[in-house]
């Protein structure tokens, strides 16, 4: 999915004005202007992120830097988007690897205090950044690995499914998965089809519906993470695999792109079909309740 949004960012123009609508991008942009990094090494920090770039490998390690628990408020999606904006107009820049600064918690997920009782505009544009970063993530140029070196709820996971690829830390008392069922909240439909790339249909379903919260173990055996690394490990395994994915040629990454593109075009086909489905079905009961 990640590679078949890319793909059509690339390569069309139609889509990429759609997506940018559907994520207010430019939102980040607006705030602050994205600065090229011309030094070989270099270091870039916002209050809650923090981004070292290796030129010479070409491999930007971005630390989340949001305590207690890297939550995903407006302010941190915000300097998320932007510090990955920068970094993708950076062409010298080829993998990203994302992780936590925060001991035991890749990412909490949404920041529940920015969603209770703000304003209208608050939440849309709330909203509106959970979106983006989805996006940014999902279509970015670059090839992206999670290093998971903590606990990863709901929005956390989502975080982490928009990567390549995803190496966790091994240790029992850590947890990932979309938990949000147990929150009493319905999952969005493209968290949904996220994990449905990343894990398939029958065990989304079950995550889903049972709100589950996988440990290590159990998320590496349906695939929602990759690999598994002693927690000291997590950081320099990510960047030992990021150098393998760095040696496949670029073209074969737009071939398979094209292969996942026409799938999320199915997907995406049958979700507003399911939607007009729903507000017909809807309208309906509307009116058998009027008469
Ligand atoms: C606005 C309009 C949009 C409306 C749309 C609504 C529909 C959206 C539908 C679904 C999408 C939802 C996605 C989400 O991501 S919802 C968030 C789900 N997150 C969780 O369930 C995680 C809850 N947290 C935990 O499980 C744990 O905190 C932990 C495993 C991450 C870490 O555990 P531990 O190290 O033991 O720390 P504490 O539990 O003690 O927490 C420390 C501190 O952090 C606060 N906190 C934790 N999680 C969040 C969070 N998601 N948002 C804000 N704050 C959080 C926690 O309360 C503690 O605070 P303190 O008491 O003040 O110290």
């Amino acid at each position: 999915m990640k590679m078949a949004l890319r793909a059509c960012l690339r390569t069309k123009p139609g889509l990429t004005a759609l997506l940018s609508q559907l994520s207010c991008s430019g939102h980040a942009a607006a705030r602050r202007a994205p600065a090229l990094v011309a030094q070989r090494s270099s270091s870039s920090t916002s209050q809650k992120i923090k981004v070292d770039f290796d030129q010479s490998s070409g491999v930007a390690v971005m630390h989340m830097q949001s305590p207690p628990v890297n939550s995903l408020s407006l302010e941190f999606l915000t300097d998320v988007c932007i510090a990955l904006e920068k970094l993708e107009m950076d062409k010298s820049c080829r993998g990203l690897v994302v992780t936590s600064s925060q001991p035991k918690v890749f990412s909490a997920g949404l920041d529940i205090l920015d969603m209770y009782g703000k304003s209208p505009e608050h939440c849309a544009e709330f909203w509106k950044a959970v979106q983006e970063m989805w996006l940014k993530f999902y279509g970015s140029n670059m090839i992206t690995i999670a290093a998971v070196n903590g606990s990863s709820p709901a929005g956390g996971c989502l975080l982490s499914m928009t990567c390549d690829y995803r190496i966790m830390a091994d240790n029992p008392r850590y947890s990932i998965g979309l938990n949000e069922t147990k929150l009493g909240i319905v999952a969005p439909f493209w968290f949904k089809d996220t994990m449905v790339n990343t894990v398939g249909h029958r065990a989304t379903e079950m995550a889903l519906q049972l709100g589950l919260l996988y440990s290590p173990a159990e998320a590496l055996k349906i695939g929602l993470v990759d690999q598994l690394v002693h927690e000291d490990q997590v950081l320099t395994t990510a960047t030992e695999t990021m150098t393998k994915w760095l040696a496949i040629p670029g073209i074969l990454n737009i071939s398979y792109t094209c292969h996942f593109f026409h799938l999320w075009c199915c997907n995406l086909v049958c979700t507003i079909c399911s939607c007009v489905c729903q507000v017909i079905a809807a309208k309906k009961i509307h009116l058998s309740q009027d008469f």
